[in-house]
């Protein structure tokens, strides 16, 4: 095993550029090494907060590492209103989001997009957290794995194993997103197991070992101990409860309050 935790705080469309320095420094002044050394905390603030997150992380040698909400399948060109990985890059993310369902929903991102993007993260050496999940329609139909290993084998086309081992996975069941409803922890298993048995199938044990697994959706400091005691789940993509420090702070320190 062996894999680190990685919680991620996904800010969505909040926070302006000194926002986001205020709420880093929160964040900062609460961490501690104990907390690093347990999980890795990340944060994945709009692109126009980026710069000013790299300038304050660097700066005071934080543990904290960073990230965008998206990325072009463009490396440069005439692409209004792109931002390429190339460009991410340089400003030093380690993650980049990639096929967020409100992407995949609001911006009509399919599974071919979502491929090319993937491939475009690892041209650039940023670590793409990839996330699948299913609706509540497909959740009823009783086609949640199906429908969720579909979109993983769609979004590594060409990925080769040595990518895939750095690559990391959001399961995030769309019905739980900023609903307030959480997918059990049973729930989130059953289909992370999956997504890991999958990677066996696409590459080997070693790759399926090595990749991290996160569960999105709703997750708060009261439900998150649960959920990461799955075997499968490595991590939390955080929604709404990234915007408030304290609550993240708590999230990121879940070992604590499991048994
Ligand atoms: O990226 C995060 C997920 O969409 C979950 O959001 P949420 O924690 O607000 O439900």
């Amino acid at each position: 095993m062996g894999r680190t935790p990685l919680i991620a705080g996904n800010w969505k469309m909040n926070f302006n550029h000194l926002e986001a320095i205020s709420h880093v420094q929160k964040l900062a002044f609460s961490l501690t090494d104990k907390d690093y050394d347990a999980v890795e905390v990340a944060v994945l603030p709009p692109f126009t907060d980026l710069r000013s997150v790299q300038t304050l992380v660097e700066g005071d040698k934080l543990r904290i590492v960073y990230g965008a909400q998206d990325l072009s399948v463009h490396d440069s060109g005439a692409y209004t209103g792109e931002v390429s990985g190339a460009m991410l890059a340089k400003l030093n993310c380690t993650y980049v989001l990639v096929g967020h369902s409100e992407r995949r929903q609001y911006h009509g991102e399919d599974d071919q997009l979502v491929n090319a993007k993937v491939l475009a993260a690892f041209r650039h050496s940023l670590t793409p957290i990839l996330c699948v999940g299913e609706g509540l329609e497909v959740r009823r139909a009783g086609e949640h794995i199906a429908h969720t290993l579909a979109q993983l084998d769609a979004a590594l086309g060409k990925v080769t194993a040595e990518q895939a081992k750095s690559l990391v996975v959001a399961y995030e069941p769309v019905w739980a997103i900023g609903t307030g409803e959480v997918a059990t922890p049973e729930d989130a298993q059953e289909v992370c197991g999956a997504l890991r048995t999958r990677l066996a199938e696409l590459y080997d044990g070693d790759v399926a070992e090595a990749v991290r697994i996160l569960y999105g959706g709703s997750v708060k400091s009261g439900n998150a101990a649960g959920i990461m005691a799955q075997p499968d789940v490595d991590g939390a993509l955080v929604g709404g409860a990234s915007l408030d420090p304290a609550e993240f702070v708590k999230i990121c320190r879940f070992g604590e309050n499991s048994n």
